[in-house]
């Protein structure tokens, strides 16, 4: 696999391609300070990566939006990183692109889109939707039947009940409580949640 970023993103990703068994090809970044990541080297910015003709490759961006622009242009030969001791059901489904770090776990019948970050130990419960490029963070829950919108980020410990609906490039913040839906592009904080301000991309 070859992974494109060279930054914290790039070390969780080789890290659980490590613990899957899974060779690592190269990393390639925009960068030319870093040389290495983990002991594997740099072979080259985004351009030559492209012209290289080389796959299979995962996007190994955290900033949501860089990740979706990059898919947008390198749009054959993604796979998704799973580590080995995340729990998804056999009847969820997850993405290209997708990747679910250790300790999460994704329910019955929950669709994961593409290019998604299920952090650490995030669980996302039964019949829920992730939108594409979606980061559900570290120790996030995901309650049963939630649905959430393209580019989102749901922050780090953040709860959100069963049921609700949360729109497009939104943030909920670090250890909130989101108990009723959010629209697009809003930004979330506290117990209950509430609208701090929106995302202005
Ligand atoms: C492996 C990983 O690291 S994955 C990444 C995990 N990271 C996260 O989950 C981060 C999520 N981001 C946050 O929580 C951010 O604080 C945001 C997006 C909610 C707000 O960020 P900013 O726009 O920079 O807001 P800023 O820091 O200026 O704070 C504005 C106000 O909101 C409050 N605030 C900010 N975040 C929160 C929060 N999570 N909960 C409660 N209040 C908050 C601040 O105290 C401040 O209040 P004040 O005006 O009364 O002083």
């Amino acid at each position: 696999m070859h992974i494109i970023g060279a930054g914290g993103q790039a070390r969780v990703i080789i890290d659980i391609l490590i613990a899957a068994n899974q060779a690592i090809e190269g990393v390639w970044d925009e960068s030319t300070t870093i040389k290495a990541v983990l002991n594997q080297p740099v072979r080259g910015n985004l351009k030559d990566f492209k012209a290289s003709g080389l796959h299979p490759f995962i996007i190994a961006i955290g900033n949501n939006l860089t990740r979706k622009k990059i898919a947008e242009e390198l749009n054959v030969g993604c796979r998704s990183a799973i580590h080995p001791k995340s729990a998804i059901s056999a009847l969820a489904s997850i993405g290209v692109g997708t990747v679910v770090m250790a300790n999460a776990s994704v329910n019955v019948g929950t669709t994961i889109g593409k290019h998604v970050i299920i952090n650490t130990n995030a669980s996302v419960d039964h019949d829920c939707h992730i939108g594409d490029y979606a980061h559900v963070s570290p120790q996030a829950g995901i309650g049963g039947g939630v649905y959430v919108g393209e580019g989102t980020h749901i922050g780090i410990g953040a709860s959100v009940k069963h049921g609700v609906k949360i729109g497009k490039w939104a943030i909920v913040g670090a250890g909130a409580v989101v108990i009723k839906d959010v629209p697009d592009y809003a930004v979330i904080v506290g117990n209950p949640g509430r609208i701090l301000k929106y995302n202005p991309i």
